[in-house]
């Protein structure tokens, strides 16, 4: 920002509450339809169309021993492998085998022995350890449909596909699978003073993003298409939101078979940096210029209130967090999260109250955003909250959702997971409740409970 911007208190009025925010980005965009994807891209994905048997499993009967398909009682006649057995003839086997027609039963090859017979011909017979009256009828026969019937369903819609459903879907057959859109995401990270390894001089700072924002992406539901790194010239910048890739990071970098092409445009560019109103930091300037529409600018909320999210006209959106570490997870959470699941056809993640293991005095204009961690099942705010700084984060289970009018001692606050954090509700655990996200507006106090802090919850 530089000095001579609009004041504050004009710039603030503009901000939209946290929860305008989440429900403005939960509105902004419909699910991408289903698309077929390869198999070895569909582990992780929802299924979209039931998988079902397209003919027997296994379509045909087969052996599930090494040995002998036989025909009747022994001895036996040798046949050619694979031909009809008559009566008393047998023929090779391997485990897995097509069995010939005629087949009663398969001999194990340990259960049998070849042999002359009195004219000197080959015969089988059973072995000496064989079971008496072995094999039985059927014995070591793995009937065709044993496992499925055509048409059974055998991964319903609406799975979120193992490895395991990918495999049996090969078993049976497919070689792709339809699944829920998921949207493409291309990160661009901004900043001439971003180095990428060692110790940066003055001036200079360590990139986190590539660490931090793809796995939020990705657990929000975006596929990352590409990621670029630019500087901070305007004609990068417009290249960057027009979705033409950069440099030699622009490879899809999460695009290991996930059926989205390398360089296909995103239905999401994420932007970090470059979201203040300084003279180098042109989000906004660029996305006027191309005809979109900023449908957020600015949060009231700390850390992460310069966070922007636009739509230009060909319906990508441009989510353009904060360059200070923290408020650039507080502004994915807030406005990228509830976009992602919209895109991703589902809910946006839901808040749990927890008792609040701070008070938090009130901030009129403003939602705090804070780090915490569950000690003794209260929501206990970190140290190393500061906007530029990560140890809070990197010891949360979760965000703390502190409204305006603040939160006393014990009193419920809506607390939204971290998807590397503990679970916020132990399975069984009472004191903890579904929050919408933000407390409730009513003045400070005026809802706390006699006894707000659930002790059963010994749960560090
Ligand atoms: N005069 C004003 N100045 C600022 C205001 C304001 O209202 N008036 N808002 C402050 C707030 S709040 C934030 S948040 C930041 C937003 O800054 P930008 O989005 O414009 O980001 P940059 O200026 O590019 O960078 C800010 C900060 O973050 C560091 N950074 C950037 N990229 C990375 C990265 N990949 N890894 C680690 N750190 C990164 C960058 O070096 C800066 O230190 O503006 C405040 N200023
Ligand atoms: O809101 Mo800034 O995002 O606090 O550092």
């Amino acid at each position: 920002m530089t000095p001579g911007d609009a004041p504050e208190a004009d710039h603030h009025a503009l901000h939209l509450t946290w929860t305008e925010a989440r429900e403005t980005a939960a509105r902004a965009a419909g699910p991408i339809p289903p698309s077929d994807v390869p198999l070895a891209a569909s582990v992780g994905r929802t299924l979209a169309e039931d998988v079902t048997a397209l003919r027997d499993m296994p379509h045909y009967a087969s052996s599930a021993m090494d040995g002998w398909a036989v025909r009747g009682t022994g001895p036996w006649v040798l046949a050619e492998t694979g031909e009809r057995l008559a009566a008393h003839e047998a023929s090779t086997i391997v485990t897995g085998g097509d069995l010939p027609p005629g087949t009663s039963a398969v001999l194990r090859r340990e259960h049998g022995e070849v042999a002359p017979d009195e004219d000197g011909l080959p015969h089988l017979r059973l072995a000496a350890g064989a079971p008496p009256g072995s094999p039985r009828g059927g014995a070591d026969i793995r009937p065709a449909g044993e496992e499925a019937r055509a048409g059974e369903v055998l991964v319903p819609a609406g799975t979120v596909l193992t490895p395991a459903h990918v495999a049996l879907a090969a078993l049976a057959g497919y070689d792709g699978l339809t699944v829920t859109g998921r949207p493409l995401v291309r990160l661009v990270r901004t900043g001439g003073e971003v180095v990428e390894s060692g110790l940066p001089g003055p001036g200079l700072v360590r990139d986190v993003f590539s660490h931090l924002v793809p796995p939020l992406l990705a657990a929000y539901g975006g596929i990352l298409a590409g990621h670029d790194r630019i500087g901070d010239d305007a004609g990068e910048w417009a290249a960057a939101l027009a979705d033409v890739p950069q440099g030699p990071e622009s490879a899809g970098a999460d695009d290991a078979g996930h059926g989205a092409a390398v360089g296909a445009p995103a239905d999401v560019v994420v932007t970090t940096g470059g979201t203040g109103r300084g003279g180098s930091d042109h989000l906004r300037g660029i996305v006027a210029d191309m005809g979109g529409r900023i449908l957020v600018d600015g949060v009231a909320m700390r850390p992460g209130h310069p966070t922007v999210l636009a739509e230009l006209p060909d319906g990508r959106f441009v989510l353009g967090l904060p360059g200070n570490p923290l408020a650039a997870i507080v502004g994915l959470v807030a406005v990228g999260e509830p976009l992602l699941a919209a895109l991703s056809g589902r809910e946006p993640l839901t808040a749990v109250e927890l008792p609040s293991g701070e008070a938090f005095e009130a901030d009129p204009r403003r939602t705090r955003i804070v780090p915490f961690r569950r000690v003794y099942g209260m929501a206990s705010p970190r140290s190393g909250t500061g906007s530029g700084m990560l140890r809070g984060l990197a010891a949360a289970d979760g965000l703390m959702v502190v409204p305006p009018h603040g939160v006393e001692l014990g009193e419920p606050v809506a607390c939204l997971p971290l998807p590397w954090g503990r679970p916020l509700v132990e399975p069984g655990a009472g004191g903890a409740r579904k929050g919408r996200g933000q407390s409730r507006g009513g003045s400070r106090g005026s809802s706390g409970s006699k006894d707000p802090v659930d002790w059963s919850a010994l749960d560090v």
